[in-house]
């Protein structure tokens, strides 16, 4: 029979279409069980679940056997208290056993292109702005102030890296490193208020998963409690290409031109995916939702991986980071991460660099022989060209370029409101949305994934169960938005003497 979208073939019809397998389809899906909604499928491009939990086998150890290393997701950050608070992927993470080590921001040293320096003093003047800057973000938000960009809001805590290349390498460290963007175009308010509701709700702490499993174990064996193997609710090698939605249902198409029809669906494709039209959604979004999406930041966090001959490791091993300041450009190969380290991969002659953002898209950009020779160059600065030998394996992802992501996870930008934050989240008819970008605590972070799996799983069953179940609630959403200055302010006295686009129009 010809289904909604017009493909002449029978739609296999289903509850809830979950579109994405990762960490918020997959708690969506586990919420659904829970409430004893069995009939569901999941969709997702890749060959497994766990999305941007995602690794790959990377060099070789001293018997010959590949080594795992982690592509995405790499750290549970905030862990919590036995007894008291505690992220879920904490939680999770010992569940399963996932093998992690604490992550000693303190083992730390510093360089510059003339090899080792030590200015690490100047991570306690960053810091010292750094507290003046929370109290900040906190009178904004309790005084409902209009939001700064961090920039602004670091230097009103008295920190200006300017040109100082090393004063910039230590911000990248403290800023850029979890944002994946500078802060000049990052929510001062919304940045804090992402660290410390896990950071001060949970600890401090961030604990790097090394599991050789990859660390995407806890999600499958967390799935396996609800899923059967081969369950065939899950549609893996799945790529959505339009999903058509109503007041009253979904449809999904895919590449191979399978359809599903389902009475509600969560799209968990992540902000990337959104805002490449990677999908097509019809009808369009509402000018409020399609805003959100074009308004919020999809950020790229590249590592960039090497293996040197074990007995020949050239960094000191009892040091888990280096810290480069490039002479000339902010954010080159900034931070060395060694796995040669211990408690992490021992005697793997691992280490890893990260960059973000535009350096990404540079070295993303670019071919692997291009960026081994920059990244080689830096090295044998910061060691001694005698010191450094050649690597016998070399590799990287491209995140911003992956066709099921494109990118690796949002950010804030600033001056954007909650109630913005809110539109990206909100359902349009029966598609509802989750995902790392739409948690507005945890944006960024596999918490928030997780969270907002639960939360739109949630919704979706009470729905399911009743209309007039109370869980069963229309998100809230904002169309118009307001915030900006009234048109009664544009007078002389604010700089503004043209009255004309007040008469005619703008
Ligand atoms: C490099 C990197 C480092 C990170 N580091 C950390 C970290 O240390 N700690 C931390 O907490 N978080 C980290 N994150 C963020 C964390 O990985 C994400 O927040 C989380 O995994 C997002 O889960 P999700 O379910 O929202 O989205 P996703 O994992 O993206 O899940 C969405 C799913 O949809 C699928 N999909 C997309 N398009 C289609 C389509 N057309 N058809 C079918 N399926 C589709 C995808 O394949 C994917 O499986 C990192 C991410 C990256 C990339």
């Amino acid at each position: 029979s010809p289904t909604s979208n017009g493909q002449n073939h029978t739609c296999k019809k289903t509850k809830v279409a979950i579109l994405g397998g990762g960490v918020a389809g997959v708690t969506a899906a586990q919420s659904l069980s829970n409430h004893s909604i069995d009939d569901f499928v999941i969709l997702e491009y890749n060959g497994e679940i766990g999305g941007r939990v995602k690794h790959t086998t990377f060099g070789k150890d001293a018997s010959g056997k590949p080594l795992t290393v982690e592509l995405g997701a790499n750290w549970v950050q905030g862990l919590g208290t036995t007894g008291g608070p505690q992220n879920p992927i904490w939680t999770l993470a010992q569940k399963y056993g996932v093998n992690n080590t604490y992550s000693n921001y303190s083992s730390i040293l510093t360089y510059d292109e003339t090899g080792y320096s030590d200015y690490t003093s100047l991570f306690d003047d960053f810091e010292n702005a750094y507290s003046v800057t929370e109290q900040l973000a906190g009178t904004i938000l309790t005084d409902s102030l209009q939001d700064l960009n961090t920039r602004a809001g670091l230097t009103r805590g008295g920190w200006k890296p300017k040109k100082d290349m090393k004063a910039q390498a230590i911000e990248w460290w403290e800023w850029d490193w979890e944002y994946a963007y500078e802060p000049e175009v990052s929510s001062l308010l919304y940045g804090i208020v992402n660290y410390n509701t896990s950071f001060y709700q949970w600890s401090d702490e961030n604990n790097y998963v090394w599991d050789q499993r990859g660390f995407n174990t806890w999600i499958k064996n967390e799935a396996s409690t609800f899923l059967g193997k081969n369950d065939p609710r899950l549609h893996l090698n799945t790529i959505v290409t339009n999903v058509t939605y109503s007041d009253t249902g979904v449809t999904v198409t895919d590449s191979k031109g399978g359809c599903v029809e389902a009475e509600y669906a969560i799209c968990t494709f992540s902000l990337g995916v959104l805002q490449n039209d990677a999908v097509s959604f019809e009808p369009e979004f509402p000018i409020w939702k399609q805003d959100s999406i074009d308004t919020f930041d999809m950020g790229t966090y590249t590592k960039i991986f090497l293996q040197f001959p074990p007995d020949k490791v050239f960094w000191p091993k009892d040091t888990q980071y280096f810290l480069y300041a490039d002479p000339a450009e902010r954010g080159r190969y900034p931070v060395f991460q060694s796995l040669d380290a211990p408690g992490f991969l021992e005697g793997s002659g691992i280490i890893f660099v990260t960059v973000v953002h535009d350096q990404s898209y540079r070295v993303e950009g670019q071919s692997d022989e291009k960026t081994k020779d920059e990244v080689m160059a830096v090295l044998r600065d910061m060691y001694g060209a005698d010191n450094v030998p050649d690597p016998i394996d070399f590799m990287y992802p491209r995140w911003s370029l992956e066709p099921w992501a494109y990118g690796s996870y949002s950010n804030w930008p600033w001056g954007v409101t909650l109630e913005m934050h809110q539109n990206l989240r909100a359902n349009v008819g029966r598609l509802h949305f989750a995902g790392e970008a739409t948690s507005a605590e945890y944006f960024g972070f596999l918490q928030g994934a997780w969270y907002e799996g639960q939360k739109a799983g949630e919704i979706v069953a009470g729905c399911l169960k009743g209309a007039k179940d109370s869980s069963c609630v229309q998100d809230k959403h904002y169309a118009p938005l307001h915030g900006s200055t009234a048109v009664s302010e544009y007078d002389v006295q604010n700089g503004w003497t043209v009255t004309s686009f007040q008469t005619n129009g703008f």
